[in-house]
């Protein structure tokens, strides 16, 4: 624990008083609804996280709206969605991302010259969500459907500090621990042995940049939950591959001075762990690949660096020795806190993430624009009712998925 401010606010917890925070935002959300978009798999509902998700989620009178952006392979997969959050004492949308309404509205938008139909995953899901719920919200929380800590502190953390209006704040980001909650090991693998070698690495070879230097200040560039408040969710380009997490902050850094961006610390946590992947084309070797081509394109728009496959090489091997610094330190931390760090596979796994280094060196060199999600308010211009028209997508899907249940339900217990 330590009181560090760093370019952004940081908020620490130093025991902060959760029903004190509670009855505040509250009040607050009487003025300002809030609302939390949930990008998720249909698979998640069927693990447990998503269900303690939902439970917690439930308790949250600060939370006005629930907006999930599901994607589902059938009508039934998506009625049972609609089923598992039907509990939720907030007004909850469903959008069924791929479902046939959702893809007739955006066909439309594509009619009209605005073609998203090269973008899916969970960048589409995100940027769904985020639009329908800035109708009703003025402040808005995101995060995945896979965190096993979840707590309802959560989203508390997340929107308070947007809504409270002497703070002056427009974006707040999650930071934590990411330490397994069976077996105590150290995790956050891209984070501690990717992007914080990487970063350093890359101001040691461009000298100060600002970017680089608001990117470090950030303690879990790569977390997946944050707050932001509606006109800049409307505002900004959502990165449509899964480097996703350090996209949006490129976005926030063009969009937001930096005394209007925070994180807090929201504890220890854990969640789905994906594998390495057996080349860079898939698991956190893919991640590691679209973080860095996402840093290169940033480092050029915005700060003018100009790379070549020079600085490429030499980012290569500064990276491999900062990485075995890095895990050395890691070692020790994790010995002393009676973790379990496999330091071994901690080295094999530095070395494919260099590896990495060289094919996103080449992507950037191939294709250095990125791909991008159009922002909210270039959509509206093009189609000024687009946010109604998913809300009463997700509605209509919703009414039809509950019909068909009850039909099911009549079919198979008559009376
Ligand atoms: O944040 C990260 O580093 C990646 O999402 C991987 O996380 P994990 O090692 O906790 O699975």
């Amino acid at each position: 624990m330590d009181y560090k401010q760093e370019l952004i606010t940081t908020i620490h917890d130093f025991g902060c008083n959760s029903e004190l925070l509670e009855e505040k935002l509250i009040q607050l959300s009487e003025q300002a609804p809030t609302a939390v978009v949930i990008p998720a798999l249909y698979e998640e509902l069927e693990r447990p996280a998503l269900t303690r998700i939902r439970n917690h989620l439930g308790q949250c009178a600060f939370v006005k709206k629930v907006v999930v952006s599901l994607y589902a392979k059938t009508i039934a997969q998506y009625a049972k969605a609609v089923e598992f959050f039907e509990s939720l004492p907030q007004p909850t949308a469903v959008i069924w991302e791929n479902g046939e309404r959702v893809t007739r509205i955006l066909e439309t938008l594509g009619d009209r010259n605005l073609d998203l139909s090269s973008f899916r995953g969970k960048g589409l899901a995100v940027w769904l969500g985020l639009g329908v719920a800035s109708l009703d919200a003025e402040a808005i929380a995101l995060h995945d459907a896979d965190i096993i800590t979840y707590e309802r502190s959560y989203p508390l953390k997340l929107l308070y500090p947007l809504l409270e209006k002497e703070f002056g704040l427009a974006f707040n980001k999650a930071y934590y621990a990411r330490i397994g909650s069976e077996s105590r090991q150290l995790n956050g693998r891209v984070m501690r042995l990717f992007v914080t070698p990487l970063l350093t690495a890359l101001t040691e070879l461009l000298g100060y940049q600002n970017y680089l230097r608001y990117l470090n200040a950030f303690r879990y560039p790569l977390s997946g939950e944050f707050a932001m408040t509606s006109d800049l969710a409307l505002n900004i380009r959502i990165p449509s591959n899964w480097g996703l997490e350090v996209g949006l902050l490129a976005e926030v850094y063009r969009n937001v001075a930096q005394k209007r961006i925070a994180q807090i610390d929201l504890g220890v946590f854990d969640h789905k762990h994906q594998t390495v992947g057996s080349s860079t084309k898939e698991g956190l070797q893919k991640m590691c690949r679209d973080i860095l081509r996402s840093i290169l394109r940033t480092l050029t728009e915005t700060e003018q660096v100009v790379l070549t496959r020079e600085h490429l090489h030499s980012l290569r091997i500064k990276f491999r020795r900062q990485a075995q610094d890095y895990t050395r330190q890691y070692f020790v931390d994790a010995r002393v806190n009676n973790l379990e760090f496999g330091r071994h596979q901690e080295e094999v796994t530095t070395e494919l993430f260099e590896a990495v280094i060289a094919e996103a060196g080449e992507d950037y060199f191939s294709n250095p624009a990125g791909a991008q999600i159009p922002d909210w308010t270039r959509a509206l211009a093009v189609m000024p009712d687009l946010r109604e028209q998913l809300r009463d997508a997700a509605l209509t899907d919703a009414a039809e998925a509950k019909a068909l249940r009850v039909v099911h339900n009549e079919a198979v217990s008559p009376v």
